[in-house]
């Protein structure tokens, strides 16, 4: 089977036969603004990746290496009353939401700008890459607002000081401090990314799938129990992952090379 891809406005969406799936945001400038027509292709193009069980990772990108995401359209928000504002805000936590809330590992890869909602979206993802020249801010402030929906997720993450400082003061950090932090998982020159996001990806696609979604969803159903309903929770899951056939045929595959080695 070959790669598929299709398109929605604002979005482009390419499944690899192996499936490694990657979403890449299309605005019309360079720094891949968050505006309302581009959140809603993105979660439209979101709930159809969701439904293809060929998918084993997702990378989000945007179309300009310039910027991951610059942030929501401030143009747009400049407008907003009250009653807007929260149907806009709603949307980008759904959309952020459908990314955390996805049944695969998502990356995000980063290469330059990562800000405001921007940020908040690649906080909803699992893992983020960025290249070494990348900067992360969350400068809602600067712009009158506060920081809010996925920005929730800075504090375990990154510690309460440093959210306070990036939430407060919206100063920006380099890739060097996001990796120091814990924002990013790594930070790799420019012409190393595309390879640094693959081999992760790669690595996913080579995992069983039923595990990988087994893992994500304990990922996210701890995060809302104490550690004793976590631990205990787990028990089950550990139990019904024989029912998949995967367990038997990655560990009966492991005990067999090594018989081959000794051979
Ligand atoms: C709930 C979520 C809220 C949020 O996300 S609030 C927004 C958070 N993000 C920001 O505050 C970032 C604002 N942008 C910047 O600070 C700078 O830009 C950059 C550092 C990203 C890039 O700077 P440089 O390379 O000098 O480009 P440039 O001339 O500032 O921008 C090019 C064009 O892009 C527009 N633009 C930049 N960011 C946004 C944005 N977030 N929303 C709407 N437009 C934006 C500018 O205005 C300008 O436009 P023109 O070419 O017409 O003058």
């Amino acid at each position: 089977m070959n790669t598929r891809t299709f398109e929605v406005a604002h979005a482009r969406a390419e499944i690899e036969a192996g499936g490694i799936a990657t979403l890449t945001m299309q605005d019309a400038g360079v720094l891949n603004i968050l505006s309302t027509p581009v959140i809603d292709g993105l979660r439209e193009a979101l709930a159809r990746l969701r439904e293809d069980d060929s998918v084993r990772v997702l990378v989000l990108r945007g179309a300009s290496d310039r910027a991951f995401v610059a942030g929501a359209d401030i143009a747009e928000m400049a407008a907003l009353d009250e009653a807007k504002a929260r149907r806009f805000i709603s949307n980008l936590r759904d959309l952020c939401n459908a990314v955390r809330h996805f049944p695969v590992p998502v990356i995000a890869r980063i290469p330059g700008w990562c800000l405001g909602g921007g940020l908040e979206f690649a906080l909803a993802c699992d893992l983020r890459i960025c290249a070494d020249h990348a900067q992360f801010g969350m400068p809602e402030v600067k712009v009158g607002i506060p920081s809010v929906i996925h920005a929730a997720l800075m504090p375990p993450l990154i510690g309460a000081a440093n959210s306070a400082w990036m939430l407060l003061t919206g100063e920006l950090i380099d890739a060097r401090r996001a990796l120091d932090w814990g924002l990013v998982n790594a930070a790799v020159p420019e012409a190393e990314l595309d390879g640094a996001v693959r081999k992760l990806a790669e690595g996913f696609a080579a995992l069983g799938p039923a595990a990988l979604r087994q893992q994500k969803k304990l990922l996210r159903r701890w995060e809302t129990m104490s550690v004793d309903e976590a631990i205990e929770d787990s028990v089950a899951e550990f139990g019904a992952a024989f029912n998949t056939g995967e367990p038997q045929k990655f560990m009966n595959e492991f005990l067999a090379s090594k018989r081959r080695a000794k051979s």
